[in-house]
């Protein structure tokens, strides 16, 4: 999106930045290479990792966000009552998963949703694939995925790091990433593989955000100068649910890339595509065009949407 820079012109004083961790109303923003320490004015939390800012310093290493430039994407996840911000201007999702422990395909496809409500570019990453006793199984498993046009990249981050690299290396290049995953699927192996002197780096964050022993419970952004000036990837928490709730009917439908071929042809221009006579969505569920799992969380992410309180 073309930005005026007028409207964004600096303040005298002024400083941009990108945050690259959060903690709370506690930021940390990278200015220019170096690190500063800012807060929000008020009680704002509204902030997000990747979140190119505008700051004014209070002292020499730290600053009070004045505003936030106009983000390219949001992903987020939300429960009942509020939602809560992953990354900011990210272009493309990596989802981690393992052929051991297994993973849960809710998680993978309600962050596909996300993904695609906030229109970043999704890939799978299938890691340890030198556990070969349940490579095949896994592989069929994530056939579901790749079916939907979401490209699927076998590594093994302890068998073979170079390879792992070397995969991942090109598609990182130019773009701005966010690394999610279940816990134990290996997302920090792949980290430290491909941002040398991350684990240096978290404990710095942890203690300029004062972060206690919480050092993997936080969202964080490397800088990859070596990829180009506008590579970044930014490592998450592991989690265990990704609530939606904040997706209205009309964007879940569309969310769902496998609808997409049967979407306006419903008989009721209302149709919700769960019980309704004559509807095309219905039929390639039927006809096990969209897989049924597929189907299932859609219904669950309308009821979620309904119990919205905010
Ligand atoms: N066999 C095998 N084990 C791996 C591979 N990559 C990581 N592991 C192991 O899997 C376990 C989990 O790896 P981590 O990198 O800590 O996983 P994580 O996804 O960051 O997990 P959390 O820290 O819990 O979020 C560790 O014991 C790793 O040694 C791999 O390619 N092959
Ligand atoms: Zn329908």
């Amino acid at each position: 999106m073309k930005q005026s820079t007028k409207a964004h012109a600096s303040k005298p004083g002024q400083m941009t930045g990108v945050i690259i961790a959060a903690h709370g109303r506690h930021y940390l923003a990278e200015v220019n290479g170096e690190r500063v320490q800012c807060v929000t004015r008020g009680k704002k939390t509204n902030v997000a990792v990747g979140d190119i800012v505008k700051l004014t310093a209070t002292s020499a290493d730290q600053a009070v966000i004045d505003e936030i430039t106009e983000r390219k994407t949001l992903l987020y996840r939300s429960d009942q009552y509020k939602s809560k911000l992953l990354a900011a201007n990210v272009s493309q999702l990596f989802i981690v998963v393992a052929t051991e422990p297994g993973y849960t395909d809710d998680l993978v496809s309600r962050a596909t949703v996300a993904a695609e409500a906030a229109g970043i570019e999704i890939h799978l990453i299938l890691n340890k694939v030198d556990v070969t006793e349940s490579l095949e199984r896994t592989r069929e498993r994530l056939k579901m995925y790749s079916k939907l046009g979401y490209p699927v990249h076998e590594v093994s981050a302890k068998g073979n790091p170079e390879h792992a690299v070397a995969t991942l290396q090109p598609l990182l290049k130019g773009n701005s990433s966010i690394l999610i995953g279940q816990s134990g699927m290996g997302k920090s192996s792949l980290i430290n593989l491909l941002v040398p002197g991350a684990d240096i780096a978290v404990r710095e964050i942890s203690a300029a955000l004062d972060t206690g022993k919480h050092t993997t419970t936080f969202t964080r952004l490397y800088s990859m100068p070596d990829l180009g000036p506008d590579t970044s990837i930014i490592d998450s928490p592991g989690f265990q649910e990704f609530g939606l709730y904040h997706l209205s009917e009309g964007m879940l439908e569309r969310a769902f890339r496998d609808f997409k071929p049967y979407l306006g042809g419903c008989k009721y221009y209302n149709c919700r595509h769960l019980i309704e006579p004559q509807c095309p969505v219905l039929d390639a569920v039927k006809a096990g065009e969209i897989a049924k799992l597929r189907h299932e969380l859609y219904g669950q992410l309308l009821h979620e949407s309904a119990q919205t309180l905010y």
